[in-house]
């Protein structure tokens, strides 16, 4: 039989959560939290719960110095109760205005402390540890004139008549599960650390901080206190993962060793299942396409605590049964297909579902979509500008296209980008497929021809670095990652059609336009070219992008970057 130990008495919010968790648990009640964590760790029992923060009152306060103390348990898990306060007394008809003492526990008070200030706002406050007791005396006595405030299970435990419920609306209390063993890793988990005292020292909390961001790790809560006897800053945190994912466990170790710099600065608390708090409409996505950025997305979804159903082209579930069993469909297979995979399934999806695309190209695979799925179904076009290497979405740019149909399933998914830091752009599909034009379509292809050409004139790549100035190194790196992932990511990037297509044939007609002035050396036609091109490019645009091209530059130069 499951032992839990929590604040009495029987039938408070304590009371109430351990038998939320565990309706069989023998539940030991106690009057102050350090007794629950001393039950813990003398074996009476085998949880402790412990009320760590509540929606009226904030933090409970006193958890964060017992916590710090905690030697044997880990913080495993959580329970939300709501609460319902309500109030009792001798006759259930008391007049408030009537009342002269207010008997209740002191957390109670300041979660209905706005019901007390406007309906008993002259009755003094009496703070009780032990309520039942306190409860009993109020009715053995008789006491007129006097009320109590907890669950009405106390209440009704006590024999005193309820006078009204529901003294403080949307209160919630959450309680920390402390066990004797650590939990194991769901996929959707946080944790829990707290800082030893720490000494002063610039930029500490955002370094520590900064080493959360650039991992991609989500900080759920954030405190501080001052230790009391040496008033050094002590933090506690919380964020997404568990401490056994490498990232979670990469930045602790870093935090430590190389940002704090003192050995077991960081007490974990412990890794248990996330609590969610906000309100999500979908529970499933399911893939078309079992590719790498399907792989990418998928896991990332998983993390944030959605079910996901992957269907490829040799995977048994087909398509047509997976549309019947999520709430979004990603359709995420080559560009050259995805229209076809469109037609194919986008009238299988009903109303209330939503159709993302995944994809590089933006204007006919839209249109597609709008046409075949039925009214109610939602669209938008998802373009991450990563690669399926990429640790984080942190800082990297997402071409979102909105349509009339996108409608809160896909501001969802936004909030999924937006939340593990992706820079949206929202576009139109002209303007996306124009941009990929210059971004993607025309790079790409300018790397790929100038591999054919040193190819051709059987140019050894050991010279290029030796004759390289600052300048050419650039085209050289974009021809070098060209050539060093998926050529099909890059095939089907030269040739996806739309807007982007106009910017290659005009940079052709260019670029043979300046080859014929070179080559009959018209110096100066082309000296004006370029005081014109420079002319259309505003101040601003010139002065990051020298600012930009300087920090590579002085990356390169650096001896460990230099090639051998
Ligand atoms: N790989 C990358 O760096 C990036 C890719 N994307 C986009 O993601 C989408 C998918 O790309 P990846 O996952 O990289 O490609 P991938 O080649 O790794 O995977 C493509 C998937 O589509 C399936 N597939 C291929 N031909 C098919 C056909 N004829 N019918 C049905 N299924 C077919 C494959 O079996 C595979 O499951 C593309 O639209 C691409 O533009 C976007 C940003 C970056
Ligand atoms: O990492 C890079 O350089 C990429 O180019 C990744 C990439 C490939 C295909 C896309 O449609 C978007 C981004």
């Amino acid at each position: 039989m499951t032992v839990i130990a929590t604040l009495g008495p029987q039938g408070s919010d304590g009371y109430q959560a351990a038998r939320q968790y565990d309706p069989q648990a023998t539940v030991l009640l106690y009057n102050h939290i350090p007794d629950l964590i001393a039950a813990l760790s003398d074996g009476r029992a085998d949880f402790a719960f412990v009320p760590v923060y509540n929606t009226r009152e904030g933090e409970v306060r006193e958890y964060f110095r017992v916590l710090e103390g905690l030697e044997q348990g880990h913080w495993i898990d959580n329970v939300v109760l709501p609460i319902n306060v309500s109030l009792g007394g001798i006759r259930s008809d008391q007049r408030l205005d009537q009342v002269r003492t207010i008997i209740g526990r002191s957390t109670v008070f300041r979660q209905c402390e706005e019901f007390i200030s406007q309906h008993m706002p002259d009755a003094t406050l009496v703070s009780v540890r032990d309520l039942e007791a306190a409860a009993l005396d109020m009715r053995d006595k008789c006491h007129e004139h006097q009320v109590l405030i907890d669950t009405e299970e106390v209440i009704n435990r006590a024999g005193l008549s309820l006078i009204a419920r529901e003294l403080a609306p949307y209160n919630r209390t959450r309680f920390a599960v402390i066990g004797r063993y650590s939990a194991a890793q769901t996929g959707y988990d946080a944790t829990a650390i707290m800082t030893r005292p720490l000494a002063d020292r610039v930029g500490l909390l955002v370094d520590i901080l900064n080493e959360f961001t650039r991992r991609g790790i989500n900080i759920l809560d954030l405190r501080s206190e001052n230790d009391i006897k040496t008033q050094k800053l002590q933090i506690y945190l919380e964020v997404e993962g568990h401490q056994q994912s490498p990232m979670v466990e990469e930045a602790l170790t870093y935090i430590e060793n190389k940002v704090i710099q003192v050995k077991q600065s960081l007490k974990i608390l412990g890794s248990f299942p996330r609590v969610d708090m906000r309100i999500k409409r979908i529970k499933t996505f399911g893939f078309i396409g079992s590719g790498a950025m399907t792989a990418w997305f998928a896991e990332k979804l998983r993390g944030e605590g959605y079910q996901t159903i992957v269907c490829g082209r040799t995977s048994t579930l087909r398509p047509e049964e997976m549309i019947e069993r999520v709430d979004v469909v990603l359709i995420c297979v080559p560009i050259s297909v995805t229209a076809a995979m469109i037609r194919q399934y986008g009238g299988l999806l009903r109303d209330g579902q939503a159709l993302i695309l995944l994809a590089g190209e933006s204007e006919s695979p839209l249109q597609t979509a709008l046409e075949t799925t039925a009214t109610g179904v939602e669209v938008m076009l998802v373009h991450n500008l990563w690669g399926p290497q990429a640790a984080t979405m942190k800082d990297k740019n997402v071409a979102v296209v909105r349509t009339r149909k996108s409608g809160s399933l896909c501001s969802e998914f936004e909030s999924f980008l937006y939340k593990y830091g992706a820079e949206i752009h929202l576009d139109s599909p002209e303007k996306h497929d124009t941009l990929m034009g210059v971004s993607q379509k025309l790079p790409t292809a300018i790397s790929v021809a100038l591999a054919m050409t040193l190819a051709e004139h059987r140019i050894d790549f050991s010279d290029i670095d030796t004759h390289s100035t600052l300048t050419s190194l650039y085209g050289v790196l974009s021809m070098a990652r060209v050539h060093n992932q998926n050529p099909r990511t890059y095939a089907e990037i030269m040739a996806t059609g739309g807007q982007g297509e106009k910017i290659v044939a005009s940079f052709i007609t260019h670029l043979q336009q300046i080859a014929n002035l070179a080559q009959h050396s018209r110096i100066d036609q082309l000296c004006e070219i370029i005081a014109e091109n420079k002319q259309a490019m505003p101040p601003f645009f010139l002065k990051n992008k020298m600012r930009q091209a300087r920090a590579v530059d002085a990356v390169l130069s650096d001896i460990g970057f230099k090639g051998d």
